[in-house]
Order: structure tokens, then sequence, then C-alpha cells
């Protein structure tokens, strides 16, 4: 069952990557979720489309909401120029310990902060973490979390003019409430970028990306 999928996916990385090489890593979790067995990873497919978004945004400041195995936080990393912040918040412990072996074994430990909590309690932190606001936000947690959370990214005063937030899955599962949200909020300019659900080319997904013009 995807249940523990995690820890499988934990073993079958310890015996088989090359330490200190985030690209080697990804390929690992990308070709062990197309053999073995599929997980919630952005994929390489979404993956490659945030990809471009990062090296097109090109942020200093980066937060993403649901690490799970630290796949996307390993890709997002990988893109970031060398002074960069990154946050990484997970609600899930088991995940979260997964997560942070994988980051360590990828080399990627100074580049990602990883914390762990719900996204709720941990966005209204950051202001008094130093952080001024975030140059790109990926979210990637609870589906019903997607609207209420950009809105409390707002009202902390943690998004700037020209801030991106990068969503996945907003076709499936979907998140219907936040796409209807920022699809029609002004203060957004919103593209959709259509593509597969991670490891399932039969099954449409998509991702949006929402540029914040305040
Ligand atoms: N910082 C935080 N705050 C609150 N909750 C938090 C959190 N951090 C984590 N969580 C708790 C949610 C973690 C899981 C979120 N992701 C998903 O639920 C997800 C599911 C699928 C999926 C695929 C095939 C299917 F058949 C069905 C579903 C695909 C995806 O790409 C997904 O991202
Ligand atoms: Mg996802």
């Amino acid at each position: 069952t995807a249940e523990g999928f995690h820890l499988r996916l934990l073993e079958h990385v310890r015996k088989t990557v090359k330490p200190g090489d985030a690209s080697n890593m990804i390929a690992t979790i990308d070709n062990y979720c197309y053999t073995v067995e599929s997980g919630m990873n952005v994929g390489d497919v979404k993956g490659k489309i945030l990809d471009d978004i990062v090296l097109e945004t090109n942020p200093t400041t980066v937060l993403e909401l649901g690490t799970f195995c630290g796949y996307s936080a390993l890709r997002i990393a990988r893109n970031l120029p060398e002074n960069s912040r990154f946050f990484t918040v997970e609600f899930n412990p088991e995940h979260a310990a997964v997560a942070k072996e994988i980051i360590h074994t990828a080399g990627m430990d100074d580049k990602i902060q990883m914390l762990i909590g719900p996204s709720q309690e941990m966005i209204p932190q950051f202001k008094g973490m130093g952080v001024s606001h975030f140059d790109l936000v990926f979210v990637d947690h609870e589906k019903d979390l997607y609207k209420p959370d950009v809105i409390l990214l707002e009202k902390e005063g943690l998004l700037k003019k020209g801030s991106v937030i990068v969503a996945d899955n907003v076709v499936y599962p979907g998140s219907p409430d936040y796409i209807d949200y920022v699809r029609n909020n002004p203060k957004f300019k919103s593209t959709n970028y259509m593509s597969e659900l991670e490891y399932h080319k039969d099954v449409v997904d998509a991702i949006e990306k929402s540029i914040y013009i305040g």
C-alpha cells in the first residue's frame, strides 16, 4: 500500500544512490517510482515545468509547503543561486525523517532548511526568522490548504510584487477552491501548465503559476 512508500523508497535509496549527487538522487527516485511503485512526488514531467519556472524566477528566498520525501526540494535547491534561503515545511514527522536523510545523502543540507509542523502554524513564524518575503512558493501539500495558506501568506506580508506561487495538482487530485480564488483575484496573474499526474501518462494534471501583482 502507499502507506509505507516513504520507508520502501528510503531502503531503495540507501542501496543504490551515489552520495553527494542531487541529480542522481532525483533520477533514482523517478526510476523507483516508474519501475517499482509510484509515490506522490511531483515527478520528472511536472518537475521540468517547476525547474523552468524556478530558473526563470531566479528566486533568493523560497518556501515549499509539503516536503514529503524531499524530491521537489532537491529539484528546487539544485536550481537556486548561491546566497538563497530555501525553507520546506512538512507536517508528517515520518515523511520529514525520510526527507532529511534523502536531502543529506544528496549533499544539499546547507541549501535546504526543513521545518516540521502544520503550515498554518509555520507561516506566521517566518517574519520572526528574518524573512521579509518569498520570491517563490511551491504549494504541494494538503489540497484543501492551498487557498487558506496563500491567503495567510499575503496577510503575513510574505508576498511582494512579483512573488511567484507554483501550485501542483490543480487538476488531480485538484484544488478547485484555490483555482477559483487565484484566477478571479485581480492581485494575481495566473498561467496554467497542462501536464500529467506524476508517473501516470494516462492521467491529466496541471501546474498553476500565479504571479502576485499586489
Ligand atoms: N506543511 C503541511 N501542512 C499541512 N499539511 C501538510 C503539510 N505537509 C504535508 N501535509 C499533509 C499532506 C501531504 C500530502 C499532500 N500531497 C498529496 O496529497 C498528493 C496526492 C497525489 C495523489 C496521487 C495519486 C492518487 F491516486 C491520489 C493522490 C499526488 C500529488 O502530487 C500530491 O501532492
Ligand atoms: Mg503533488
